[in-house]
Parts: structure tokens; C-alpha cells; sequence
């Protein structure tokens, strides 16, 4: 038994609690609660167009102001120094900024010196590996205004891993990519995951969220509506309350879920 004053263990992992934003007299997240979310799992959030997903996702990458705490590994992300945090989390936005006259790969060095000085030969050489595992190291020396949607998901997606963060925060991560890059993309994220990280994307796909996912958070009404496995929280009552919709979920070989849309739910 612990004796009186002792410290808690160090709480593993990502916690967001009572998460509140506002923007003007609109509140988009009221009091958000996350369940905890540990090292070596892939989270989804998930929920109707202008829930909050990306607000959220925001917030705990201190990027949006909010009321409440974002704990990592029990510390306070908001009192984090800049460059701790800039070490520790990833973040993928959902578009990146147009009008950089970059080149991708000097896109994906410029995200590594933002977590601190380091010489330029080893930065390039990085920057080009992390490149590389991701397939893109053709696209090194392209300007990133040339390149396609789905290319410049995939270039974002290396300057949010390139520091090795410990939290990967991702905006719809796959929302340009073709099934292949889906794949290898999603692949990536339970590799990253496996290795001990925490992944939190936000997905529109459900049926990529089933099947990539450890966890699915599904956000409405600016709470958490429901969270747990797949299989738990994609039901056609919770798909319903969430979405408006009539659904069947299916289960295909392999475990695996298929959600059926057949149309808008009748309200009662
Ligand atoms: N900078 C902003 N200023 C004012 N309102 C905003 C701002 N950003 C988002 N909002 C509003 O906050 C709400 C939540 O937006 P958010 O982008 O977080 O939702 P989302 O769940 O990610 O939506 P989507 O699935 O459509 O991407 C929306 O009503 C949106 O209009």
C-alpha cells in the first residue's frame, strides 16, 4: 500500500478532460471527456460534419484555445515548453497551407527544425528516410504548390512524424488518398501505434475506421456520444442517434465490419 502523500504512477497515454471551446457565442465543445488513450493504439473520432472533431484535435495539440486539460503521460501539455511539445506531438491538419513555395522535402525538414537545431546534412537525411518508408521520395525536389492533393496528404503526413512524435494527431488522414495510399498510409499509423505510440485520426470512412481502428470516439453534440472497439460503437441505434441514419452493420470474413446505409433515419 501506498503511504499517505505518495505520488500517483505516471498515467500512460492521452487525457482530455472536460474540453469546452467556444468560437464568439458558439460553443462547439461543452465539457468533453475522453477515455483515456493509451501507448500502441489507434483511436478514431468520429461524428457528423461540424461536430467538433477537428476543434478537438486542435485543442489537444494546443493549437485552439479551450477550458480543461490535455494530460500526456500525466503532464500538461499547455505548460509544456513549446519545444517539449514540439518533440512530443504530430500534428497532421487537414489541408496543408497553400502558397509555400517549398519543395516537399524541404516542407518535411522545415517540420523537423521546428523541434530544435540540428546540422542540415542530418536533417536532409531524415527528412529523406521518412520520406522514403513513406513512398513519396520521388516527390523530394517537387514544389509543393505542384503537387496533387493526395501527394501533398502524403508529404503532411511525413512532416508530422518526422520529429518521432510520442502523440499523432491526424486530420482526416486519408480523405485524398487512393485505396492503395489508404492502406499504406493506415499501415503506417499501426506500425507508428505499435511501436508505442498514441494515433488519434479522424475518419469519415467507417468502414476504414472498423478496420484500422483499436478504438472509435463518436462525437456529437459536443460530448462524447460513445466510445469503445468497432464492433461496439458501430451499431445501427448509436449510428442512428449520431448520424440520422438507417444503417445495418454486417460482419464479412475475417471479422470484419461493413455498414450499409439505406437511408436518412425517420425521426419518431
Ligand atoms: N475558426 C472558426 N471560427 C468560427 N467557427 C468555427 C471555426 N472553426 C470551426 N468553427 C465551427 O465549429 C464547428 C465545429 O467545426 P469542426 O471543424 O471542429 O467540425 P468537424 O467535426 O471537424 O467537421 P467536419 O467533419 O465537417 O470537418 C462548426 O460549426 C464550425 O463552423
Amino acid at each position: 500500500m501506498r503511504g499517505a502523500g505518495a505520488q500517483d504512477p505516471k498515467v500512460r497515454g492521452l487525457e482530455a478532460k472536460g474540453i469546452t471551446v467556444r468560437y464568439g457565442r458558439r460553443g462547439v465543445l461543452d465539457g468533453l471527456d475522453l477515455p483515456p488513450l493509451r501507448p500502441g493504439e489507434v483511436t478514431v473520432l468520429a461524428g457528423p460534419n461540424a461536430a467538433g472533431k477537428s476543434t478537438l484535435l486542435r485543442a489537444i495539440a494546443q493549437l485552439q484555445p479551450y477550458r480543461g486539460q490535455v494530460l500526456l503521460d500525466g503532464a500538461d501539455l499547455a505548460r509544456m515548453p513549446a519545444q517539449t511539445r514540439a518533440h512530443a506531438v504530430g500534428f497532421m491538419p487537414q489541408t496543408l497551407p497553400a502558397g509555400s513555395s517549398l519543395v516537399a522535402l524541404e516542407s518535411v525538414v522545415a517540420a523537423l527544425r521546428a523541434g530544435g537545431t540540428i546540422p542540415a546534412r542530418q536533417a536532409d537525411a531524415t527528412a529523406m528516410a521518412v520520406m522514403e518508408k513513406l513512398g513519396i521520395a520521388a516527390l523530394a525536389l517537387e514544389p509543393l504548390s505542384a503537387l496533387s492533393g493526395g501527394q501533398r496528404q502524403m508529404v503532411s503526413l511525413a512532416q508530422a512524424i518526422v520529429r518521432d512524435p510520442r502523440l499523432l494527431l491526424l486530420d482526416e488522414p486519408t480523405s485524398a488518398l487512393d485505396m492503395a495510399r489508404q492502406v499504406r498510409l493506415l499501415s503506417e499509423l499501426r506500425r507508428l501505434a505499435g511501436e508505442g505510440r498514441i494515433v488519434v485520426a479522424v475518419l469519415h470512412d467507417l468502414g476504414l475506421a472498423a478496420q484500422w481502428a483499436d478504438r472509435i470516439v463518436l462525437m456529437h453534440g459536443g460530448h462524447t456520444h460513445a466510445s469503445g472497439r468497432p464492433d461496439e460503437v458501430l451499431t445501427p441505434a448509436l449510428l442512428a442517434q449520431v448520424y440520422g441514419v438507417t444503417a445495418r452493420v454486417e460482419r464479412c470474413s475475417q471479422g470484419r465490419i461493413m455498414i450499409l446505409i439505406d437511408g436518412e433515419h425517420a425521426p419518431a
